[in-house]
């Protein structure tokens, strides 16, 4: 029994250890089964992490793929255009080709016209004559307005023209009688090439003389006086007013504004201009730089080089390379002829001043040279030494005044009359600086300047006196100085 017992109890033992050994593996299949669940429910989310990545990639695959196609037939189109273009920069590669020879030949024509210009301007220039005399008759200010008269009336001593193209101005000498009714006495004609009414405008006068300003510009020396006697309107006809505006201003700054204008056009035909301005007064036959630093005392001398060039030693020569420097050229000159004029009364009247403006071209293409000369000369008043009642110092102004303006005055009819012999331009300061200005190789114009005064009656008689015979002078041909 016992042993029956044992075997039982043995085998209760086998049984259980059987069923512990069974029991873990149990556990252990258990735990890797939960393990293995695990795993699939991972890769489960994965495969449909994976499958969504796949979708999204497959619909961005399409839209690349179009795309491509858009890019792919853009490039296409470029390709295309890019094509076209070439065709078209080759076919204006050979119109720009054709442009060039044409523009060549056209500025080649351009060229000979302008030559051929230069010498039908100076042929017409020749045909009205080297020498020029245009009257002007300012306008009666203040007092000369007779009380409740208007501006012809206050000027009946005298019959001007009506429009700008009139020639004649008649002088008429009257008496009074007892009962205050005047009757003429005698009437003084006289002719020029122009006389300008009173209400004639800077900008009117201008236009006559451009003509001239551009033969400067061609190459010929040109001298344009104003002659008058004091308060006639020189100053106002050569520089303008006092502030001048664009209205107002004279012959000097238009004359200045034209040159800068015509340079800049000429620069299509291949002339390259430089300008240079000289501004100096003449006071009993002694020079002052109306530039230079209002030294009176400073000494000036005229000297003749080779080449008909004329230079005055040590006065100060400005380069005008804009029209701004013209401007401020003419404010010092006035602020130099201002700080004379405290010094010596009513100095410009006494004085001449003489704006010099050199204009040297040179054509790029042609290698042609020009050099001009444009004087511009506002000469001092013209009283007859009887009617200025001067003594002293005054009275030696006024001898070199005339002295001076009759110089200039024999030199004009010597150039007219003794063609070959002797000129006096020595006689005074005023003629020898002008020497190479005046004469056979230039052109010149006179402006008589008038007062409209009653009173300046015998003044203006001996002005248009003068004026005829600078008039009635024929100077010969002039040539232009171009190498
Ligand atoms: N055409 C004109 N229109 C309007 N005013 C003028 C005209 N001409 C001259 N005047 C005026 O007359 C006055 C005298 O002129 P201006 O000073 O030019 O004379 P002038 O002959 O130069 O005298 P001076 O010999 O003293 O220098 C000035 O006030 C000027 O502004």
């Amino acid at each position: 029994m016992k042993e029956i017992e044992s075997k039982h109890e043995r085998q209760v033992d086998e049984l259980r250890s059987a069923k512990d050994s069974i029991q873990r593996a149990h556990d252990k299949l258990a735990a890797d089964l939960q393990r293995t669940e695990e795993q699939l429910a991972k890769e489960k989310d994965e495969t449909a992490r994976l499958k969504a990545t796949i979708s999204s990639q497959s619909a961005a695959f399409l839209t690349l793929e179009g795309d491509h196609s858009a890019l792919k037939a853009k490039l296409q189109r470029t390709e295309e255009t890019l094509a076209a273009r070439e065709t078209t920069i080759e076919q204006l590669q050979n119109e720009v080709k054709d442009n060039k020879a044409l523009i060549a030949a056209l500025e080649q024509k351009i060229r000979e016209e302008e030559s051929m210009r230069r010498r039908l301007h100076n042929t017409i220039q020749e045909l009205k004559g080297n020498i020029r005399v245009f009257c002007r008759v300012r306008p009666p200010m203040g007092a000369e307005l007779a009380k409740g008269k208007s501006v012809e009336e206050s000027m009946s001593h005298m019959k001007l023209p009506t429009g700008m193209d009139g020639k004649e101005i008649e002088l008429f000498q009257t008496t009074e009688s007892a009962d205050g009714s005047k009757s003429v006495v005698k009437s003084y004609p006289f002719t020029f090439d122009n006389v300008f009414p009173v209400h004639v405008r800077q900008e009117q006068v201008f236009e006559e003389i451009s003509q001239l300003v551009q033969s400067a510009l061609d190459g010929y020396p040109v001298c344009i006086f104003a002659y008058g006697q004091t308060g006639s309107g020189k100053t106002y006809t050569m520089e303008g007013p006092n502030n001048p505006d664009s209205t107002s201003m004279g012959m000097i700054p238009r004359a200045v504004q034209q040159i800068f204008a015509t340079a800049e056009q000429l620069k299509e035909k291949g002339w390259v201009y430089t300008m240079e301005g000289q501004f100096v007064e003449i006071y009993n036959e002694s020079i002052h730089d109306l530039l230079g630093n209002g030294d009176l005392s400073k000494k000036h001398d005229i000297k003749h080089l080779a080449g008909n060039k004329t230079i005055i030693t040590d006065v100060k020569t400005v380069v005008l390379d804009t029209p701004e420097k013209m401007t401020s050229l003419l404010k010092t000159a006035g602020q130099n002829r201002a700080v004379g004029a405290t010094l010596c009364n009513e100095r410009s009247s006494r004085s001449h001043s003489v704006f010099t403006l050199r204009l040297s071209g040179r054509n790029t293409a042609t290698e042609e040279v020009s050099d001009g000369v444009l004087n511009l000369i506002d000469l001092a008043g013209s009283e007859r030494l009887a009617q200025s009642g001067a003594t002293g110092e005054r009275l030696k102004e006024t001898q070199a005044i005339n002295k001076s303006l009759a110089s200039l005055g024999d030199v004009i009819a010597a150039l007219s009359s003794n063609k070959d012999g002797h000129i006096p331009y020595r006689n005074s300061k005023l003629t020898y600086l002008l020497q190479n200005s005046l004469g056979g190789n230039s052109k010149t114009l006179m402006f008589v300047n008038i007062s409209p005064s009653p009173e300046s009656f015998q003044e203006t008689l001996c002005s248009l006196r003068f004026a005829t015979k600078v008039n009635a002078c024929h100077i010969g041909t002039a040539r232009r100085v171009a190498k």
